[in-house]
């Protein structure tokens, strides 16, 4: 059979912050299928980025493991977790993943660099084009609108070919329009069998999803109450 696309396992992460100790997750259980688009929701603080973070394997949960296309991503060291975030998971953040001294295919090439991806699938245009980004190759960061500057970030995060997406409230900026052509290029994507995951406050993220949980207070509510709609 085979594994889902990613299966945490009552996950728990503590911070200190002075005396106090913050409960940012407290047994977050969850599992996503290839070609499933899950929206995550929840007030401010209740842990949304922190399980993210947790599941891609950029911070370690105290308690718990996750597993990434049937490898566990948790417990190892940071570089065995970049190897595997690497092959499997794409990033997608709100405040962009472009950097702003490269133009926007060598942000696409430097990105599949550090995911080790052969050289013979260095031409952007294709990959460009499907986030309608054409004719952008040679654009700084600086110089794309908002719209398009998530559109090269989706670009970036894509490739490394993931079957993993994993995006962190990547509309939140965004006009109506403009979220709404940014979900239907993730849509498009979890269409063809990439497993997606998106933290965000927008209605119209999980409008779209296909399935949303709630976090609260660090644990997950009951997801019966929430289920969105295609
Ligand atoms: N590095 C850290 N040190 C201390 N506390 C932290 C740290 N990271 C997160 N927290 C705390 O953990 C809790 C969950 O934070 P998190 O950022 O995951 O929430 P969130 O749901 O993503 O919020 P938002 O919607 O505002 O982005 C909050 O109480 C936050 O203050």
């Amino acid at each position: 059979m085979t594994p889902p696309a990613v299966r945490a396992e009552r996950l728990f992460r503590f911070f200190h912050s002075g005396d106090e100790e913050v409960l940012a997750l407290r047994g977050v259980s969850l599992e996503l299928a290839a070609g499933e688009w899950l929206a995550l929701t929840g007030p401010s603080g209740s842990g949304k980025s922190t399980l993210l973070a947790c599941l891609a394997g950029l911070d370690e949960p105290d308690g718990g493991n996750v597993w990434i296309a049937g490898r566990r991503i948790t417990r190892r060291p940071e570089p065995a977790r970049a190897r595997l975030r690497g092959r499997h998971i794409g990033m997608l953040y709100q405040s962009g993943n472009l950097l702003e001294h490269l133009t926007v295919a060598q942000n696409i090439r430097f990105a599949r660099r550090v995911a080790r991806q052969p050289r013979d699938g260095d031409d952007v245009t294709d990959r460009l084009a499907s986030v309608g980004l054409d004719g952008y190759a040679d654009a700084p960061p600086g110089e794309l609108s908002g719209g398009q500057a998530v559109r090269a970030a989706l670009a970036v995060a894509l490739a490394n070919d993931p079957p993993v997406i994993i995006a962190d409230e990547p509309t939140g900026e965004l006009d109506e329009v403009t979220e709404r052509a940014v979900l239907g290029l993730l849509a498009a994507h979890a269409a063809t069998g990439t497993a997606v995951l998106v933290a965000s406050h927008s209605r119209a993220v999980a409008r779209a999803a296909h399935r949303v949980l709630r976090l609260r207070d660090g644990h997950l509510v009951d997801p019966g109450e929430y289920q969105g709609g295609r």
